[in-house]
């Protein structure tokens, strides 16, 4: 065979998928057919190369376009926040194009992945990497810290019944998770920051959106492109903006089983007394089954969020069974859903 010839001696293992994905990392289960049972490769994906090993973190080839359409919204000076990261399939491009990028992942193999991807990449500069569960992710990463004048955490200013059990000290807490991948290879570091040796990990202070003032595209997925030198170049050319309360463009949930039930993570976490320009476009990726609608995922949005979402969009990403289909649905935060915002609707309709 012709291809085979082609690809000879690149292919060194075949693996066959088994069983349904289970567990929470959603790691599929191979059975080796042949080769190696090594199973780290290397994959490309529309010019940015991805390291992984298929039996530790998740890859799904078929997302290239869903990741490719996504990522060509984004302006260059956006700052993005990656709730569900895996080794980097959004959050690489992102910072290729020029973001800054927030990328976390529960799975600490994705997390290690996603750090050699984004130095393979050169995009160390513009990535984050954080290894949390995604709602205290979201919850530290809007803590705006007490140095800003704010003495209570966001969540504190909520009614008791929306209150969450809000780790202290969220923002040490966010630093110490996040690594670069020197960081992550070196056992001593990591040791230390489990036994509280090392508090943060240093950041650069200046921030981006200070200078960029209000601006808001409401009703429009591609928002408004901010003033900036533009002979600087875009890429690894500024500072890390540090302050990702005052200023967020995108937040991608891509975690289809169970990513709408975090939706309510970004409820009252977002303070508009710090908050500069539009509220962040929110992508949460999720299943829409024969025996639901566009309309009744929107109820359960809005109930998750605890506000009206107007003009969302669905696409359709890919169909992934007979009767069950994925979808990104994106929608603009909707004011009610922060401190400070416009007040809270309570006629939203929460059943199905
Ligand atoms: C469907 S994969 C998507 C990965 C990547 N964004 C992509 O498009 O290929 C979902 C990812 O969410 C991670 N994950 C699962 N539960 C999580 C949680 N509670 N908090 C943060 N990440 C989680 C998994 O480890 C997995 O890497």
């Amino acid at each position: 065979m012709p291809h085979l010839q082609k690809n000879y001696p690149r292919i060194k293992t075949i693996v066959n998928k088994v069983g349904s994905i289970t567990n929470e990392f959603r790691v599929p289960k191979f059975e080796v057919l042949a080769g190696d049972s090594d199973m780290v490769t290397e994959v490309k994906q529309y010019g940015a190369t991805f390291k992984l090993d298929y039996s530790l973190v998740y890859w799904n080839y078929r997302l290239e376009h869903e990741h490719l359409r996504l990522i060509s919204k984004f302006h260059s000076e956006d700052v993005v926040c990656d709730m569900f990261a895996g080794i980097g399939p959004f959050a690489i491009p992102a910072a290729q194009k020029g973001c800054q990028v927030y990328a976390n992942d529960l799975n600490p193999d994705s997390v290690r992945y996603l750090n050699i991807n984004a130095q393979t990449n050169k995009v160390s500069d513009l990535v984050r990497a954080y290894n949390l569960d995604g709602r205290k992710f979201i919850s530290s990463l809007m803590e705006v810290p007490s140095s800003e004048g704010c003495l209570v955490s966001n969540k504190e200013n909520l009614k008791t019944s929306e209150k969450e059990d809000m780790p202290h000290n969220t923002q040490i807490k966010l630093e110490d998770s996040c690594l670069t991948g020197a960081e992550f290879e070196s056992n001593e570091l990591l040791r230390a920051k489990v036994e509280g040796n090392i508090t943060s990990v240093k950041r650069r202070s200046e921030s981006l959106h200070e200078e960029n003032g209000n601006s808001s595209s409401a009703g429009n997925c591609v928002p408004e492109r901010k003033k900036r030198n533009l002979n600087k170049p875009v890429i690894g050319s500024r500072p890390f903006s540090e302050k990702p309360w005052v200023h967020i463009d995108h937040v991608i949930m891509n975690l289809p089983a169970s990513a709408i039930q975090f939706l309510d993570s970004l409820r009252g976490v977002i303070n508009r007394k710090y908050w500069k320009g539009s509220l962040p476009w929110i992508h949460c990726y999720c299943f829409i089954r024969s025996n639901e609608t566009e309309d009744s995922i929107k109820l359960v949005a809005e109930a998750a969020v605890g506000a009206c979402i107007r003009d969302p969009i669905f696409h359709r990403v890919r169909d992934v069974a007979p009767n069950k289909a994925m979808f990104c649905l994106s929608f603009r935060l909707p004011e009610e859903a922060c401190i400070g915002g416009a007040e809270t609707p309570n006629d939203i309709v929460t059943t199905l």
